[in-house]
């Protein structure tokens, strides 16, 4: 992977324990670990490289530590990143505050980039429904606000988690088609008698508060 060319940065935020290595570990690896929990410390880097039709995109993503120790460094990881899938527990409501710290932080400083909100362990409620302790209803009226997508995972069983990684994967294919779209047309408008038009592709921006219309799928 070394020299790699990563096409999309993304963060994983979230309260320490909402279970964003495991996340990680399940997309890239396939398994879930199990033993005693070991805190992130700072943070981890991996690349994952996947297919969105006949498009390859690299997904370059950090796993933050959740611990509120280690808060400035997650600041200095989120910089720059395009996805940031912010991880709340199903079973844990301050964890859900912790999350919508993170996107406010995200809103104001990194505006550019697209969340994606996670309800993590999504198995323990298969086991027992009273577990849950964040209503779907209200977090999906919290995404649509701050148009961001919902996700419930369980890194125990896989369920729903290719899905996420892969959407955050198709929409950066989306926005840099879009994009490209957009230059072209402006470019022509620039030169309407010449024949061909020389394009430079600016870097991917992803238009702050969300996709532009007519890109979500
Ligand atoms: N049942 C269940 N347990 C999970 C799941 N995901 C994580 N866990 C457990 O939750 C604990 C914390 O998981 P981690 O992935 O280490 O959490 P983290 O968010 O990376 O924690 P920090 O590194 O401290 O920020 C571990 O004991 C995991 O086994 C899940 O989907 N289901």
């Amino acid at each position: 992977m070394s020299g790699q060319r990563v096409d999309v940065k993304v963060v994983m935020l979230g309260k320490e324990y909402v279970g964003k290595t495991s996340l990680v570990e399940r997309y890239v690896h396939d398994r879930f670990l199990v033993g005693p929990y070991q805190n992130t410390i700072g943070a981890a880097f991996v690349a994952k490289v996947m297919s969105v039709g006949d498009r390859t995109v690299t997904l370059g993503i950090w796993d933050t530590a959740g611990s509120e120790r280690y808060e400035a460094m997650s600041r200095i990881y989120y910089r720059g990143a395009k996805a940031a899938i912010v991880c709340y527990d199903l079973t844990d409501s301050s964890s859900f505050e912790r999350a919508k710290f993170w996107v406010k932080e995200l809103r104001n400083l990194e505006e550019g980039c697209q969340i994606y909100l996670c309800g993590t362990k999504s198995d323990l409620l298969e086991e027992d429904r009273r577990r849950r302790r964040v209503d779907f209803h209200d977090v999906q009226d919290y995404a649509d606000n701050i148009k961001a997508q919902l996700f419930e995972t369980s890194s125990k069983t896989g369920q729903s988690v290719d899905e996420l990684f892969q959407k955050v994967a198709e929409d950066y294919v989306s926005v840099a088609a879009f994009q490209r779209t957009r230059a072209w047309t402006w470019a022509r408008r620039q030169t309407p008698t010449s024949t061909a038009a020389v394009i430079t592709e600016s870097p991917l921006t992803w238009p702050g508060g969300g996709f532009p219309q007519g890109v979500w799928t």
